[in-house]
């Protein structure tokens, strides 16, 4: 299986948009064990990598969609221990990302966990309070697998803290488009385009625009300055309403962009 950077960049050199959605793990009528049905769905409609999420009791960067999506997910009995053990029956060429906050991981052992996704088709890694400066807890753990860890970069970044976290960034560069928490209903800044512009030049790795993500005009425009989207709270809304058609609808003209 090609590594995250690699598959993304394949994909962007074909001049593909990326479409990157998001879903909670185990927020599904059959709990965990719904997963690999969400991820078939998602593949078979075009998805260039799924990013999976682990519920947790404390999600500080949620918004409503995503902590609601939790919030069930945690009553169905998830765990960090059976999303991995059901992610190892999952077979796709689609890397898969984990989306996790920290403590879940480090109940977990840091070192058993990055062991165990080694029998999965997870290729990166999103963990949203682990600043750069404490990466060290994770990174030695990654030197000998293919998982990439993606640096997440805020707009509140200034110019240097940006280049020092897209340098040597592997898998992609998750450019968050808003101050805030996840989920639709944020005003973009009027500098947006320029801000996410910049951080394309400053690397070679795909750069994938993520933060209020509910229309194929979103998509249209951020096509334009970076290589694609993440696409959360819509997706999670429309999956547990049922309107999987028009998830698929979606997926099927954002690729399209
Ligand atoms: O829901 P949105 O606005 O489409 O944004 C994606 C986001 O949900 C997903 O990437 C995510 C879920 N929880 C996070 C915490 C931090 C960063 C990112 C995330």
């Amino acid at each position: 299986m090609k590594t995250l950077g690699q598959h993304l960049t394949a994909l962007k050199a074909a001049d593909k948009t990326l479409i990157v959605p998001y879903i909670m793990a185990g927020d599904h009528e059959k709990g965990v064990a719904g997963l690999p049905e969400t991820i078939e769905f998602l593949v078979a409609n075009g998805a260039s990598a799924i990013e999976v999420g682990i519920p947790f009791s404390d999600p500080v960067a949620d918004g409503p969609v995503i902590e609601l999506a939790g919030i069930r997910s945690l009553k169905n009995g998830t765990t960090l221990t059976n999303v991995i053990e059901t992610l190892k029956t999952v077979t796709t060429d689609v890397p898969l990302v984990i989306m996790s906050y920290f403590n879940p991981i480090y109940k977990y052992g840091i070192e058993k966990f990055i062991t165990d996704l080694k029998e999965t088709a997870v290729k990166g890694l999103i963990l949203p309070d682990v600043p750069r400066e404490h990466e060290n807890m994770i990174t030695p753990f990654l030197a000998d697998s293919d998982i990439a860890l993606v640096p997440l970069v805020t707009l509140t970044s200034i110019p240097e803290r940006q280049a020092e976290l897209v340098k040597n960034a592997e898998g992609f560069i998750y450019a968050v488009t808003v101050n805030g928490v996840t989920g639709a209903g944020h005003d973009y800044r009027a500098d947006l385009n320029q801000h996410l512009q910049h951080l394309s030049e400053l690397s070679d790795a795909p750069v994938l625009a993520g933060f209020g993500v509910s229309t194929i005009d979103h998509v249209k425009g951020f096509r334009k300055v970076v290589d694609g989207v993440i696409i959360g709270s819509y997706i999670v809304k429309a999956l547990h309403e049922k309107r999987s058609s028009e998830v698929a609808d979606f997926l099927k003209q954002a690729s399209e962009v």
